[in-house]
């Protein structure tokens, strides 16, 4: 099983079909509605998880159920989970950091990827919207710091990976990273 994470609006849908070439079809409406899509692609499970944090018109403990929701699905599925692909918008994603780390809390995509890692389960940040970042060096050396990691993307260029989801960039280098992290977990199951 593969399973796609990330905030609302970040490109998650647009990803999985441009990796898969399937669509993900969901309601228009977000938040109560929303459950994980799932597809099946080179046999297996894809879930495209609802979007968690802010949605415009959503109220907050809805919100909160989501994450919840996801949460949960996360740690029942946790053996079965190959592979966890975290999409962040790179354009916003360090500003929205910020902005929760000056309020004091912790910002919901660095809990994910936290959450992800205490599970070890094996995952990718997907950095997307590369076609609006200025500079994708510095941005990916500061969201690896914000993600509690040392060192720069030198040292993880096989956990951060920029892409445009809508543009087709780098997906290509995304599949193979995608190929050789599921044949890695493969390996440690069998
Ligand atoms: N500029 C730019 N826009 C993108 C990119 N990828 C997705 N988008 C746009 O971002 C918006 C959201 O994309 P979705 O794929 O619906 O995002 P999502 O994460 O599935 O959203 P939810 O369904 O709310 O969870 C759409 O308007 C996309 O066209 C990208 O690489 N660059």
């Amino acid at each position: 099983m593969i399973i796609f994470v990330g905030r609302s609006n970040v490109g998650k849908s647009t990803l999985i079909y441009k990796l898969t070439g399937k669509k993900v079809r969901r309601g228009k409406k977000p938040g109560v509605t929303r459950k994980p899509v799932e597809i099946v692609w080179r046999n297996k499970r894809v879930i495209d998880m609802p979007g968690f944090g802010f949605m415009s018109g959503l109220p907050k403990h809805v919100q909160e159920k989501i994450k919840t929701e996801i949460v949960h699905f996360i740690e029942e599925h946790a053996d079965e989970i190959e592979l966890a692909i975290l999409v962040i918008d790179g354009k916003s994603a360090l500003e929205i950091i910020e902005r929760w780390e000056k309020r004091g809390e912790i910002p919901i995509d660095v809990e994910f990827f936290q959450f992800l890692q205490e599970l070890k389960i094996p995952t990718i940040v997907a950095v997307n919207k590369l076609d609006k970042i200025k500079n994708v060096n510095l941005t990916i050396n500061k969201l690896i710091e914000k993600f509690g990691l040392s060192g720069t993307w030198e040292d993880y260029k096989e956990l951060f990976v920029p892409v445009s989801a809508k543009f087709g960039t780098n997906i290509e280098e995304l599949k193979k990273i995608i190929d050789k992290k599921l044949r890695k977990s493969q390996g440690l199951r069998e």
